[in-house]
């Protein structure tokens, strides 16, 4: 059995907005994101995991930003395409978790359908699939509120 584990990191600034879209769900907030796509940063952070966990590259190297192909695009795009290409080297999603770090919006409230959400994308149960969050108690850009930080690891076995 080839089990492996990936992680993710992604960091993405806050802009004038009136929303923000975390693991695939819109959050009404007093800033946007600045990215050019949704700028969903939970969901690439999920998104390199898997390529992590592949050993295929990264996001960025996959849909270069320099394309305007993917402007404004939304990130369930880039999370599909590193599914199918686990399900096509012959791994299975067997866990995801995700950690977004951020002041506010307060991820709570939210986490039951971020999880759903993705499970529903990744194309897995729902318990398998984990959102939470933390401060970083206001110290750095995340405290200073500045923009919003994301980890995730994400677990693949080929049988
Ligand atoms: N954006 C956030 C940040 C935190 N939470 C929840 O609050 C708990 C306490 O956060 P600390 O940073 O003080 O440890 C944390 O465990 C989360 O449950 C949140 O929902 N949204
Ligand atoms: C997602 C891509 C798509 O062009 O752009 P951004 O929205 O800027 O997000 P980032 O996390 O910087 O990853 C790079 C790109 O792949």
């Amino acid at each position: 059995m080839d089990i492996r584990t990936g992680n993710g990191f992604d960091v993405h600034a806050f802009d004038i907005g009136d929303h923000v879209v975390l693991c695939g769900v819109k959050i009404p907030h007093d800033h946007g994101l600045r990215g050019h796509s949704d700028a969903d940063v939970g969901m690439h952070a999920v998104t390199d995991a898997i390529y992590g966990g592949l050993a295929r590259g990264d996001i960025g190297q996959h849909f270069p930003p320099s394309d305007p192909q993917w402007k404004g695009a939304e990130s369930h795009i880039f999370l599909r395409h590193a599914v199918q290409l686990a399900t096509e080297m012959g791994f299975t999603l067997t866990h995801v978790d995700c950690t977004l770090i951020c002041e506010h919006p307060k991820i709570g409230p939210h986490a039951s359908v971020m999880r759903e959400t993705m499970a529903g994308i990744m194309g897995m149960e729902m318990d398998r699939v984990s959102v939470k969050a933390t401060t970083s108690e206001q110290l750095g850009f995340t405290g200073r509120g500045e923009g919003i930080a994301a980890l995730a690891t994400a677990t693949l076995v080929k049988t």
